[in-house]
């Protein structure tokens, strides 16, 4: 498999999306968010991920901007978060973004969770702004299987992303298979379980490839296909979780790291969200 840092993964409208990215959920805006974001964009990452519930957008803009990398080569996201639903709000949450951004586009814009009553007619906006040119692409966030079916009935484009916590403690199966089987790309957050990585697998992987236990995660992500975002804002992790294409997992060790799910989540479950 001849993964580079420069892969990316073709969505259902046609366009290019890097298979790695930066995640900067926790990350402080200013500083923090600006150094991580541009080390990342010197390491080679051409993806970042954000969302108006980081409150950090200002920093991912000012560190793109900074980097003097030209916009149309960085691929940047960000999320509605659940107090901005309903079709107004979301126009309007879209254009502080925008604004915190202070860019012109999004490349990927999120409805974050399912948000009962609400999720639709949020969606709907993100068609609006998918319509006007204002976002590359359009896709949700933490939707579960019955999500997808009940939006799929009544929409016009189909999402094209679905972000969901995934990691080898939580293979995603059957979500990975129907979202495969439309075409819908899945994308994991939390990949390395926020640094929950002494799996003694995990381990005797890292010391069987030469690797860190943070790539043997990452490149299993990366192998099954998944879009991945690891978080960091410590340099040297960031270059760390960004080299991962001088080797490869055998398929029998994908299936070992498969092997590890329990179905344990370390953040919410969409079908009880209670914020
Ligand atoms: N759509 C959604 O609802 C959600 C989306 N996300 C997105 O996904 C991204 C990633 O998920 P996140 O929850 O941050 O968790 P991650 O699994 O990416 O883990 C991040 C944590 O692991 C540490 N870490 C990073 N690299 C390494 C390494 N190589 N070795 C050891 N520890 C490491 C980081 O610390 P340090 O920074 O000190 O290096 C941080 O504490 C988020 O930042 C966000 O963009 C996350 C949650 C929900
Ligand atoms: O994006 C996010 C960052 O992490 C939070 C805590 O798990 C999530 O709730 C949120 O969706």
């Amino acid at each position: 498999m001849s993964l580079t840092i420069n892969s990316t993964v073709e969505l259902l409208n046609g366009i290019e999306m890097p298979c790695l990215g930066l995640g900067v959920w926790r990350a402080k805006d200013g500083q923090e968010t600006e150094n991580a974001v541009l080390a990342a964009l010197q390491a080679g990452y051409r993806s970042i991920d954000t969302a108006s519930m980081y409150r950090n957008e200002q920093g991912v803009g000012r560190a793109v901007r900074a980097s003097g990398i030209p916009r149309e080569q960085i691929f940047v996201t960000t999320k509605v978060w659940n107090d901005e639903q309903g079709f107004d709000n979301t126009l309007k949450a879209f254009r502080n973004s925008l604004d915190r951004l202070e860019m012109d586009y999004a490349d990927l814009y999120l409805v974050h969770w399912p948000v009962v009553g609400k999720y639709k007619e949020t969606y709907r906006a993100l068609e609006e702004l998918y319509d006007q040119g204002l976002v590359r692409a359009i896709g949700v966030s933490n939707f579960n299987i019955h999500h997808l079916e009940d939006l799929m009935g009544s929409c016009r484009i189909k999402p094209m992303v679905n972000q969901v916590e995934m990691h080898p403690l939580l293979t995603q199966k059957k979500l990975f298979a129907f979202c495969r089987k439309e075409g819908i790309q899945l994308e994991s957050w939390r990949p390395l379980m926020q640094g929950r990585l002494d799996l003694p697998l995990i381990q005797q992987l890292a010391a069987k490839y030469g690797k860190t236990s943070a790539q043997i995660v990452l490149r299993w992500h990366l192998q099954l296909g998944v879009v991945t975002i690891p978080k960091s804002t410590q340099e040297g992790r960031i270059r760390e979780n960004a080299d991962l294409f001088d080797f490869e997992l055998e398929p029998e060790d994908m299936n070992r790291i498969d092997g590890l799910n329990e179905d344990q989540r370390f953040g919410a479950d969409p079908d009880h969200i209670d914020f």
